[in-house]
């Protein structure tokens, strides 16, 4: 079974450009799961343009399915994913100014930080995850920290797809049986939506969760929350 994450990063943008609680962060996230969402993703940034480090610690006492915390791993979001104890903290190397995630991490050349991190959030008793390009290399070198996880970055693969290449999946699939083969879990997310879902779900073994948020709060912004949910949900099948 494949888990459907729901990043709600962008609910977040949308409260803060008017100050205020609407659209109220908590109150969606509740909705989510009750349409069927199997977790909740959020990204503090550390400008916290959208989730603020506080929405991480209010969502803890309402989230009941999986609690996803991506992040680069600074100071301050180590704390604060320890404070929270999440389900899982994805690592993700953001630089301070990046609009988005741009790049998997280089767990060959960052291999003793990251492995010094993993071990922290698991003797926390917190699953870990690192967002990692499809590179076998990558992989095998993920491994090597000890985490549980990796996460493949998926927006090359979205950005071939929406050209009508379909052979963009080729990485990701050599990228997942490489995860299974060392022993990693695997997720995926960035640029997922209803388009090209069911294609990339079909094509990669051993998928256990994605986590989407651009597309679908855009989606449903036209086909309301509850439906896009359920949609992809089906997707996932
Ligand atoms: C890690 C990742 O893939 C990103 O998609 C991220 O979670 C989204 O962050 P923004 O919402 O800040 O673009
Ligand atoms: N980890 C990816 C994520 O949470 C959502 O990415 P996107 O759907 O907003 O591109």
């Amino acid at each position: 079974m494949t888990k459907l994450s729901v990043n709600i990063n962008k609910i977040a943008t949308l409260r803060n450009s008017r100050g205020g609680n609407v659209p109220n962060l908590l109150q969606v996230a509740e909705d989510v799961e009750r349409f069927g969402g199997q977790g909740i993703t959020i990204h503090p940034r550390p400008d916290e343009r959208h989730i603020r480090y506080q929405d991480a610690r209010d969502l803890k006492s309402i989230v009941n399915t999986e609690f996803n915390i991506e992040g680069n791993p600074i100071p301050s979001f180590i704390d604060l994913v320890l404070e929270v104890k999440p389900t899982q903290v994805t690592l993700v190397p953001d630089a301070i100014d990046a609009i988005t995630s741009n790049a998997g991490w280089d767990t060959l050349n960052h291999r003793d930080f990251l492995t010094d991190v993993v071990s922290t959030f698991k003797e926390n008793g917190i699953r870990t995850s690192i967002f990692v390009d499809p590179v076998e290399k990558m992989i095998e070198g993920a491994a090597v920290t000890g985490v549980d996880r990796v996460e493949l970055y998926t927006e090359a693969f979205a950005e071939q797809y929406a050209l009508g290449n379909n052979d963009g999946i080729t990485p990701y699939i050599k990228a997942a049986e490489k995860a299974h083969e060392v022993g990693l879990g695997l997720n995926a997310g960035h640029d997922l939506n209803l388009e090209n879902l069911r294609f990339f779900k079909q094509q990669i073994p051993h998928l256990l969760e994605v986590s989407i948020g651009h597309a679908l709060i855009c989606e449903s912004l036209y086909l309301g929350l509850e439906n896009v949910v359920n949609m992809y949900l089906d997707r996932l099948r």
